[in-house]
């Protein structure tokens, strides 16, 4: 016997199972059953597709006609982190750039002050909260870096606790060692470089990917290949924070070093974007990040997609410059800034996220995992236009509802 049918779901979201993430013209293609239910048993999906009655099951769920989606996913946060910095955030309104913050010392390195301080209980109760809000925002998977630690002891502090966080939740966690993200104050950053690749070593039973930040006054390209290449021969998979400010080449490094995704991308070069449609690399854009940080000029989605490419979006969590954990707004900010349709919006925070982080999760298949969200929404375009607000109104992960939406208490 089967555990529980959700029957009369008015619109089911089928996006394409696939080895490699969706790319071009793909990423507009997205099955949608009207008049759909699902069947989960032992954790698993036994079907989903067009309603039948050939299924039994010893419970039911009725979806009343809302639409049903595969959990999301959310491919690049930096959850685990100490303090805040909301009093940077009067400095960015009156014009103090986000590079200069971080030459002053502030910035990331404010947060690396804050998450060393922090004990790895404090720095677990904070994100705790965070992974919360982002379940009960229809999200079951996340990416989780480091790079608030900047030394040996704080780095493996911060990937621990990301571990727990998925050992504590009902959701699957990917950790990304992001030890170059930022130089510490007084240090050189050749010589820091080299001990961020030594610790490579020791971070490998922690991390899936090494990441590092490619940027002006951060690490320049040059650096940044031999650390990718670093890591690339001690068996990581290689992430990078590409041309988010200044046009560098991150892209075409990525694409260079096999990464399996480059973030950000605001001022890629026209040359990286073309080379996207021969490579399996995933582009993260990070919609939020732009938005936050007050600037005009987004990411080229549309000039990826029509170029070929595969593209997906992350909420980029982190103190200071997206401060929303949300997946849900960015959608609405794809929608709106990016350009992005409907279709390829659910495409990137599924299928295309997961693989952006090396998961086989983002669709909804007979044997899939029963990771789904019913959304209170009449259909699936509405999510991304209705935007700010949380649409999420139950959220399954492995068969268990593990949120229902509260309704008032008064
Ligand atoms: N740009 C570099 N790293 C983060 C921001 C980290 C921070 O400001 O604390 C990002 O992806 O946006
Ligand atoms: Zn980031």
């Amino acid at each position: 016997m089967n555990d529980v049918i959700i029957k009369n779901i008015g619109s089911l979201l089928l996006p394409k199972k696939t080895d490699k993430a969706l790319k071009g013209a793909e990423m507009d293609e997205l099955t949608i059953v009207e008049d759909a239910i699902v069947v989960v048993k032992d954790g698993k999906v036994v079907y989903a597709g067009a309603k039948t009655d050939d299924y039994e099951a010893k419970s039911t769920i009725d979806a009343e006609g809302m639409v049903v989606s595969p959990a999301l996913v959310d491919p690049h946060t930096h959850v685990v982190h100490g303090g805040s910095r909301e009093h940077e955030a009067a400095l960015k309104r009156q014009g103090v750039d986000y590079l200069e913050i971080l030459r002053q010392g502030g910035g990331i390195l404010k947060t690396v002050e804050q998450t060393r301080a922090a004990s790895e209980q404090e720095l677990f109760d904070k994100a705790s909260k965070n992974i919360t809000r982002m379940i009960q925002h229809g999200v079951l998977s996340v990416e989780s870096k480091s790079g608030y630690g900047l030394d040996k002891e704080n780095e493996l502090k911060q990937l621990k606790v990301s571990k727990v966080l998925e050992e504590s939740f009902p959701i699957e966690m990917k950790h990304t060692f992001l030890g170059p993200h930022a130089i510490p104050k007084g240090r050189e950053s050749e010589e820091f470089l080299d001990e961020m690749i030594a610790l490579l070593d020791d971070v490998k039973d922690y991390a899936d990917f090494a990441d590092i930040f490619t940027e002006t006054a951060v690490f320049s390209v040059e650096q940044s290949r031999r650390y990718m290449e670093a890591a690339n021969e001690k068996g990581f998979k290689v992430k990078i924070h590409a041309d988010e400010i200044d046009p560098l080449g991150g892209l075409e490094l990525a694409i260079e070093q096999n990464a399996i995704s480059a973030d950000h991308l605001v001022a890629a070069s026209d040359e990286g974007k073309s080379q996207l449609k021969d490579s399996d690399i995933v582009a993260v854009l990070l919609p939020g990040t732009t938005f936050y940080l007050g600037k005009n000029e987004f990411a080229d989605a549309r000039g990826m997609i029509d170029g070929g490419g595969a593209v997906s979006i992350a909420t980029d969590y982190n103190p200071g410059s997206c401060v929303t954990d949300n997946l849900q707004m960015i959608m609405a900010i794809a929608g709106l800034k990016l350009k992005m349709t409907p279709n390829e919006i659910w495409n990137a925070v599924t299928v295309n996220a997961a693989k952006a982080i090396g998961s086989d999760r983002g669709t909804l298949d007979a044997g899939d995992d029963a990771n789904l969200v019913i959304w209170d929404a009449p259909n699936h375009e509405y999510i991304p236009y209705h935007y700010g607000v949380n649409h999420a109104h139950t959220v399954m992960a492995n068969g268990n509802v593990v949120y229902t939406r509260p309704g008032l208490i008064w």
